[in-house]
């Protein structure tokens, strides 16, 4: 334990309250990580030394500065995937600073509104700022010290707003189970989920982000859960909803039918039973910033409501050309295929020189709900729907993006980074090398024996940390919640080329996008409404079909705007009848 006198600087990465943050004393940084479950801590000659072990993004408690709680925007991700905007060598420097936006008067109201503690849903097409909005929203809610959380429906949309997903804030897993499965089990077993019990009981306000992929039903459920959980009757619970998206985009991801493998068709969030009892009609934000040609705006508009007529054709027929940059940074790839993806990043791989290192996974066959053993073949269908490969060979320079939360906030699902070298755990270890160690038993010793000889990746993230990758359990639940399958593996991916769902709520400046094999509702408008201008977009296999929209999310887009244009129209009356 780090109690030494002459190292008075704590860095604490993961543990109660604020985090990352730099504490002076052990009984402070004792306070953060005493019994907190995967508490990441260490202390320092230097505060310059704990400084850089965290990256830039720390907060300090009052004995050391006021340094504001300073994380790294998602501006910060967006020209990766490109060969020169790597993050910054070893030893590690700070992010660059990214200057803070002036909120539009649309956007304002709605932080008005949410300062008023209304519930609030706001939507608008791609870049109108609705993730600029809810970091707003998120900065002045600290202000005030409310007891809030922050979520979003992916990991790498929780990434973008230095949060957690829906799913792991409300501590249900999958969330397939009914509700008093969990509600039973927590209240049966309080001890050991005070945490969750907590957040349920104590937040006062809940954000979610990206809510097009929130899956009705599970809305209703958490609805449910919160109005058990703080016994009350109100909407749920009385928690403040402050929720952010566009259904346009992507849809949930759709369950299948264990009984026939048919997939069951998803229901948005705005067809939750308790939708409407929670959310009101939502709040349209107009402006689109992120593309400032007037042209490439209406174009995405018309893409939005799957209306692409003739002269969409013809524009879309221009950008198939190739576009050639002076420098050598090349375009990110938006692929719609998790194979395509991984074609393209394996030939960037290829094209490295150096050593390949291959990890292979080990596997672990569980029990179904019935409490019977599963076959090999059950356990390789049922990993095979797993982020993370059973094998990935990887080289010095590759781009690798995380794939499990490692440390919230910080090293995330989604979070990027380079691969800078190979090291055993005590090289890493020596070197001060940030090392997560798999979940599981709290008694294991710190890294399990059996990863001490092998030589595991040095992944440097965009924030600055430098992490050795060493196996992490991905762990798939039968109904019970205990373990059917397990894999445990490096938790990277490759990621020169990304699927359109890792690039949903990205602003990327190059990009090439092949709609070849798209085959999901509003993935082709999410791939090109990543793009900037029309100069930095390639588009290739375009064709009417690939622009698909569900009809549901229309006419409930159009029922929306019909009560607005009812209601300003009152509005209007009122406004007659006083002049
Ligand atoms: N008020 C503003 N002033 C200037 N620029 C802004 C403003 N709001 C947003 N932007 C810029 O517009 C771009 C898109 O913003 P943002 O990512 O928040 O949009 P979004 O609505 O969340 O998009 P998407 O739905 O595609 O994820 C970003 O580059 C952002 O910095």
């Amino acid at each position: 334990m780090p109690k030494s006198n002459n190292k008075s600087f704590y860095a604490v990465a993961n543990g109660r309250g604020p985090c990352p943050a730099i504490v002076r004393t052990w009984d402070e940084c004792n306070e953060k990580v005493h019994r907190f479950p995967k508490a990441l801590f260490k202390s320092f000659g230097t505060h310059r030394e704990a400084e850089a072990w965290l990256g830039a993004n720390y907060v300090e408690t009052a004995s050391t500065s006021n340094k504001p709680y300073d994380r790294p925007s998602p501006a910060h991700w967006s020209s990766l995937g490109t060969q020169h905007s790597e993050p910054p060598s070893h030893p590690v420097a700070k992010p660059k600073a990214v200057p803070e936006v002036q909120l539009s008067d649309e956007q304002e109201a709605v932080l008005q509104r949410v300062l008023a503690r209304g519930n609030v849903f706001f939507s608008g097409s791609a870049g109108t700022g609705k993730s600029v909005l809810l970091r707003a929203i998120i900065q002045s809610l600290r202000e005030q010290e409310r007891n809030f959380a922050v979520t979003a429906s992916t990991g790498i949309a929780a990434l973008a707003v230095s949060g957690c997903t829906l799913h792991s804030w409300a501590g249900v897993g999958l969330g397939k189970q009914p509700v008093n499965s969990y509600t039973g089990r927590w209240l049966k077993n309080r001890q050991r989920y005070e945490r969750v019990i907590q957040r349920w009981r104590t937040t006062e306000a809940l954000l979610i982000d990206e809510i097009s992929m929130i899956d009705g039903k599970f809305f209703d459920k958490l609805e449910e859960i919160a109005r058990i959980m703080r016994h009350s009757d109100l909407p749920f619970g009385g928690i403040q909803l402050i929720i952010c998206g566009d259904m346009f985009q992507l849809p949930p991801v759709p369950d299948r039918d264990p009984r026939n493998n048919q997939q069951i068709p998803s229901v948005f969030a705005f067809e939750a039973q308790t939708w409407d009892m929670c959310m009101g009609p939502p709040v349209n934000l107009t402006r689109v910033f992120r593309q400032k040609e007037q042209g490439f705006v209406d174009l995405l508009n018309a893409m939005r409501f799957g209306n692409v007529d003739e002269q969409a054709v013809a524009v879309f027929q221009t950008l198939q050309r190739e576009v050639k940059y002076e420098d050598e940074i090349q375009p990110t790839e938006i692929l719609s295929r998790r194979d395509e993806v991984e074609w393209a990043n394996n030939r960037r791989l290829d094209m490295l020189t150096g050593e390949t290192r291959r990890y292979t996974a080990q596997q672990f066959a569980g029990r179904n709900s019935e409490g019977q053993q599963i076959t090999h073949e059950q356990m390789e269908k049922l990993l095979e729907k797993l982020v993370v490969p059973k094998q990935i060979s990887l080289k010095v320079g590759a781009q690798v993006m995380l794939v499990k939360n490692l440390v919230q906030g910080t090293l995330v699902n989604g979070s990027l980074g380079i691969v800078r070298d190979f090291k055993t755990v005590a090289e890493a270890k020596e070197a001060n090398i940030l090392i997560v160690r798999p979940e599981g038993d709290d008694k294991k010793p710190e890294v399990p024996r059996s990863l001490e000889k092998e030589r595991w990746p040095v992944v440097q993230f965009t924030n600055g940390i430098q992490m050795l990758a060493i196996p992490q359990e991905f762990t798939v639940e039968n109904a019970d919640a205990e373990m059917e399958a397990q894999r445990n593996q490096v938790p990277l991916i490759l990621a020169w080329a990304l699927s359109v769902h890792k690039a949903q709520g990205q602003t990327i400046e190059r990009v090439r996008v092949d709609l070849k094999n798209t085959f999901e509702k509003g993935q082709a408008y999410v791939a090109i409404s990543r793009a900037t201008t029309l100069e930095g977009l390639q588009v290739l296999n375009f064709h009417r079909s690939k622009v698909m929209v569900c009809e549901r999310v229309v006419e409930w887009q159009n029922r929306n705007e019909d009560l607005a244009l009812r209601q300003r129209a009152r509005e209007w009356d009122v406004i007659e009848i006083d002049d």
